[in-house]
């Protein structure tokens, strides 16, 4: 493990609280680095949103993204797989398995497959439970029906969603609790076997019961998946992520294990923000 200060300002009295504490995920051979950006800038026109956000992921293991509003935590999760292209200009490399996928003859399609994403709000298709796990398969080609029957109960399964779904495959998804509706978005993510998830506040719309379901899901999923997750719940962060990054104004100020952030931040305001002093 190394301690990278990587601060590009004067170190005195008056920009202390700009000071960053940068601590690299110890990679070993069943935890290797998958996912890391390397000088990641990015901009909605002249808007600098991103800059000094570089991050090393592990495999399986979960990564919070924490920091207050604004301060560019959905951008950076969005632009890992490509999905700010139309809104932002992304600069940097992003090197997923060896792989610059911020390069422009990447396949994105193919990228998504392997980068799956979650978002805020549930997004089912307006479709059947079924149909929707399916629908991605077989535009790609699967149509054998006991293939698709059994992708659909493994990833139902993995999503901890099987149980209260499983006699009513064929209703309309949009008939789900919301707390349901995300967990079959993450069986549907899951189906296309993604090698990393990215989630963006993916319980924010949800109550406490489906919370705690959505959260002991994501438990489960680690064991295959590389996960990585913005949360504005301090609470969340700390039960679930193994590292976690703090952002503030565009830049991470800290990244370390999740238990050093929330016991002995080195940096200041990561202190003040976990402590709810701000947000
Ligand atoms: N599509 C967009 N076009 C222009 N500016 C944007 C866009 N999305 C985000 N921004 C700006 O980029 C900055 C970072 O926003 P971002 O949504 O990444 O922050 P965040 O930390 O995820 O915030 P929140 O917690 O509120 O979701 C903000 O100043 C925001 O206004």
């Amino acid at each position: 493990m190394f301690i990278n200060p990587t601060s590009q300002h004067q170190h005195n009295d008056n920009t202390a609280w700009l000071d960053r504490n940068i601590v690299a995920p110890e990679a070993t051979s069943e935890s290797p680095v998958v996912l890391e950006t390397k000088n990641m800038h990015v901009f909605y026109g002249e808007n600098e949103a991103l800059y000094e956000g570089d991050l090393q992921f592990l495999e399986h293991k979960i990564t919070a993204l924490i920091g207050p509003s604004g301060s560019g935590k959905s951008t950076y999760l969005r632009s890992l797989n490509r999905m700010n292209d139309n809104v932002a200009k992304v600069t940097g490399q992003i090197m997923y398995r060896g792989v610059d996928v911020n390069q422009p003859d990447i396949d994105v399609y193919e990228m998504w497959r392997r980068i799956g994403m979650v978002f805020q709000r549930p997004n089912p298709f307006a479709k059947s439970i079924y149909d929707n796990i399916v629908f991605a398969l077989r535009r790609r080609g699967i149509t054998d029906k006991h293939q698709l029957d059994e992708i659909v109960e493994t990833s139902l399964k993995q999503a901890a969603i099987w149980d209260e779904v499983k006699d009513k495959l064929n209703q309309s998804a949009l008939a789900l609790s919301g707390g349901q509706q995300q967990r079959l978005c993450i069986a549907r993510a899951i189906a296309i076997k993604p090698d990393i998830l990215l989630l963006d506040e993916p319980a924010s719309a949800l109550d406490p019961v489906s919370t705690s379901q959505l959260e002991n899901t994501l438990l489960q999923l680690k064991k295959q998946y590389t996960i990585i997750i913005v949360t504005h719940n301090m609470q969340q962060a700390a039960r679930i992520s193994d590292y976690t990054a703090f952002f503030n104004l565009g830049r991470v100020l800290e990244y370390d294990e999740t238990s050093t952030i929330f016991t002995s931040p080195k940096v200041q305001l990561t202190n003040n923000y976990v402590a709810g002093d701000f947000g």
